[in-house]
């Protein structure tokens, strides 16, 4: 390879950019490559592709004529097409010399075919996007030629003639005038020796590009693209498909070996052992960072796969090369890493595509090479590996097994799976899942926006900075009974202002949103509502994880509740309600784990009402009790209906919670009820019933006074007993002496006294702060992080 041109160019930094078909398939797309090609530094040299199909439609039209068919409707068809697109790329002056160059072009194509001049004829697409682009730039003011490759490229058999084509490209340059110019040279297309057109077969632009990158010793050369990066799979099949910012040089060649469709088989060759860089570029996003392939960058897990191959087996010894042959077919030839099933077997196993298997059975026949055994046809999953240490794990290859693999063969840098058939897409993202190791991304679904609702959302940012290294929790929803501010990768730091902003919604509206997330997703659900709760099994068969603060779900009559445990079964999803009981006392944790591990729990008991615990302890006759309610409710600690405490009805459902973890099959009326207030104020709303406070003062000093003469303090306490004769639960005021366990409560505190098999005699206490927005926010983070936790460690995605 020659550098000298670059020397006589004397330009400071010389990029080559390629575009394909799809980048210039119509007048905005060419618009939008001359706006990308114009935004360069410098003056780069750009090479381009047929428009959009048209190489399609020429093979087409020689396939028309090999046949023996008229082609003129074809032909007629495509002159009208390929003239639209100029007429509408270019103003009318600037088409005319495009169009007359155009037509010239394909009036010559009946003799070409005549003269079996077929890469003639598919020269033309090139050409006609070079003519296109150049003249589109210079109308522009960024005066533009087009250089036909095969006046410069010249191959001698399959290899480029490096010293003849730098001279030509070198004269071509010298020969145009001293203004600077960009550059367009077609793609696809060189001349050999003899100087006939020849064609560089699939992808061969991008090895246009880096041959012409090679001849002038280019900075970089930018092949352009309609996805951002090599990615670890097929992106349009594997969802959780990886995109690379780096890729090292030798996975790219084997990636390209094996017929990745990103990067051609030859593009990387003309840079081996140069300084040039390659880059592969969304023409859709060009804002995205581009995936450089560089020597040194660190190896990555790929999947890629073979649609139609056949597997071939030779003698160890051959006269011809898999390269050799691969050039030869300009098609990928795998060899197979050896099977090490303790054989001496020293044959060669090679996967050739059945589109090219007629040829490369003559080539192998002239090379004396004869295939051992029959040749069978398979689908080919490759999985290039990030390490020698990844290894097919055991579950991987349970997998593997279910998807009735054929043949195995793996070494340190790749396995090869062979199958009797195509794999589906979700058979595809489940090796993915075990082959590239990705961090799992949850969707999150924030409901209610309330006091501890607020107080969730504001922990969030450093809590998704936290478990960042694990995991990846991207904000989806926040919403409350009004707005819902919805979109895949919200700020947290912004939902206020956000969802001020943001519009009404419907429930169908919501649940389609959330069905078309990608999974896992959870959905928290810090509102009050029991009709919301009711909604739960709409929720999870839209795919979310359920986390409740609301104490309506776990406490919905058996039929329901079973009915939303059924279908958390059957999707495989969890609920976690760990803040309904004791907020961020974790007694559903330690009732569990004492479960699990063989305890059996005879009776729990205990203050659960953080509100009333603050209240009674505070209630010292200073002030009327409803004086403390209010600084109760301001506090954050009482429920959104300050009845829901003053009742019961939320130590009973506390109770009745516990009472279901125990695995009871027990519902709300089971469970006895005193409440703490007169059954005046359960009518009407809260602010009604308020109007009624003095009944509740007196009803409360009273119950002090009695307590004061029997020297005791009051506590508002529950209990379950498992008898032998079933479940006993009651929640009542009690009198309770200085010295017992339930007296010994700072303000807000619950306790939860745990007897069981193991903790008889001295039973098992769990005391702290039993209401408030910042415990119980922190509770529900401490059930997303056991979520993420479980979804890390079983493999998130797996759940697909
Ligand atoms: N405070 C505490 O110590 C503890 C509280 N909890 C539970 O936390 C939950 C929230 O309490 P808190 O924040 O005080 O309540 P708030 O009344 O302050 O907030 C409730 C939020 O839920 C929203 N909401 C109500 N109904 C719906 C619905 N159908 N759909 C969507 N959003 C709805 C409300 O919307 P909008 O703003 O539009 O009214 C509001 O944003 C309750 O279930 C409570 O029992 C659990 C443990 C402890
Ligand atoms: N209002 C409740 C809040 C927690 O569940 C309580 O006071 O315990």
């Amino acid at each position: 390879m020659t550098q000298h041109l670059t020397a006589a160019l004397n330009r400071p930094a010389v990029e080559v950019h390629k575009f394909g078909g799809s980048s210039l398939a119509s007048a905005a797309r060419f618009q939008a490559v001359a706006d990308l090609v114009q935004q360069q530094c410098g003056l780069p040299w750009v090479v381009v592709s047929a428009p959009g199909d048209t190489t399609d439609a020429l093979l087409a039209l020689l396939a028309s004529y090999d046949n023996g068919d008229d082609i003129k409707p074809l032909l007629a068809q495509l002159t009208t097409q390929l003239q639209q697109l100029v007429t509408a790329t270019l103003s009318a002056q600037a088409a005319m010399p495009v169009i007359a160059k155009l037509n010239s072009w394909l009036e010559q194509v009946p003799r070409w075919l005549t003269c079996r001049q077929s890469n003639e004829v598919l020269a033309i697409g090139e050409l006609l996007s070079a003519s296109l682009l150049a003249t589109l730039l210079t109308e522009q003011g960024r005066p533009a030629a087009a250089i036909d490759a095969r006046d410069f490229l010249v191959f001698q058999d399959t290899n480029p003639n490096w010293q003849q084509s730098s001279l030509l490209l070198a004269e071509i340059t010298a020969a145009t005038p001293p203004s600077p110019l960009i550059y367009v040279v077609t793609g696809y297309i060189g001349r050999n020796q003899q100087g006939a057109s020849i064609t560089l077969g699939r992808n061969g632009s991008d090895y246009s590009a880096t041959l012409l990158a090679a001849l002038l010793a280019a900075d970089k050369v930018s092949i352009w693209t309609d996805v951002k990066a090599i990615y670890s799979a097929d992106p349009r099949k594997c969802a959780s498909a990886k995109p690379y910012s780096k890729v090292n040089e030798r996975q790219a060649c084997q990636l390209a070996a094996l017929g990745n469709p990103v990067l051609h088989a030859r593009t990387l060759a003309p840079l081996t052992g140069s300084s040039t860089s390659l880059l592969v570029r969304s023409a859709l996003k060009p804002e995205e960072t581009a995936c450089e392939v560089v020597a040194d960058a660190p190896a990555k897990a790929f999947l890629t796969s073979l649609a139609s191959v056949r597997l071939v087996s030779l003698p160890g010894r051959l006269a011809v090369n898999a390269d050799t042959l691969a050039e030869q077919l300009q098609s990928p030839v795998v060899v197979l890493p050896q099977q090490h099933d303790g054989s001496d077997d020293a044959s060669q196993r090679w996967l050739i595509p059945s589109s090219v298997w007629p040829q490369a059975a003559t080539l192998l026949q002239q090379y004396g090479c004869h295939p051992l055994t029959d040749t069978f046809n398979y689908y080919a999953l490759v999985w290039l590996k990030a390490s020698a240490q990844q290894q097919v794990s055991y579950f991987l290859s349970q997998l593997l097994q279910q998807l009735e693999v054929q043949n195995a063969y793996e070494n340190d840098q790749l396995a090869v799976w062979l199958f009797k058939r195509e794999l589906t897409v979700t058979e595809l993202n489940k090796i993915h899942q075990h082959c590239v190791v990705t961090k799992p991304s949850l969707h999150l679904l924030v409901a209610g926006t309330g006091n501890v609702g607020a107080e969730f959302l504001q922990l969030l940012p450093g809590q998704i900075e936290t478990l960042g290294n694990a995991i990846s929790i991207q904000l989806a929803g926040v919403f409350n009974s009004r707005q819902a501010w919805l979109g895949e990768q919200l700020n947290p730091l912004q939902w206020q202002s956000e969802l001020a902003a943001a519009n009404s919604y419907s429930e169908p509206e919501l649940l389609a949103y959330i069905r078309q997330l990608p999974g896992p997703k959870v959905l928290v659900d810090i509102t009050p509502s029991r009709q919301f709760a009711r909604q739960y099994p709409d929720f999870i068969a839209a795919g979310c994880h359920i986390i409740s603060a609301n104490k309506q779900g776990v406490t919905l009559p058996l039929v329901e509740y079973n009915a939303i445990r059924a279908e958390l079964a059957s999707n495989h999803l969890s609920w976690r309600s760990n803040t309904t009981v004791g907020a961020g006392i974790p007694v559903q944790q330690v009732v569990q784990g004492l479960l699990q591990s063989g305890d059996k729990i005879k009776r729990i008991s205990g203050v659960f009402s953080g509100t009333l615990s603050w209240l009674l302890c505070k209630f010292d006759g200073s002030q009327p009790f409803s004086g403390l309610l209010a600084e109760a409710a301001e506090l954050g600690f009482t429920e959104p209906d300050p009845r829901d405490d003053l009742s019961g009805i939320d130590v009973q459902r506390k109770l009745l919670v516990l009472a279901r973890e125990l695995g009871l099959s027990m519902e709300l009326e089971q469970i006895s009820l005193q409440p703490l207030m007169p059954a005046a104020l359960a009518a009407g709303s809260w602010a009604e019933a308020w109007l009624q406070r003095d009944l509740l003062d007196s009803m409360l000093a009273n119950a002090r006074d009695e307590a004061n003469t029997a020297g005791k303090l009051l506590r508002y306490a529950a209990s379950l007993t498992l008898t032998d004769h079933g479940p006993e639960a009651e929640v009542k005021l009690l009198q309770v002496a200085p010295d017992e366990p339930l007296a010994a409560l700072a303000p807000c505190d619950n306790i939860f006294v745990i007897e069981s098999q193991w903790y008889c005699a001295n039973p098992l206490v769990l005391k702290g702060p039993g209401a408030g927005k910042q415990v119980t926010a922190g509770g529900i983070h401490a059930d997303l992080a056991q979520l993420c936790q479980q979804l890390i460690l079983t493999g998130a995605s797996r759940e697909v």
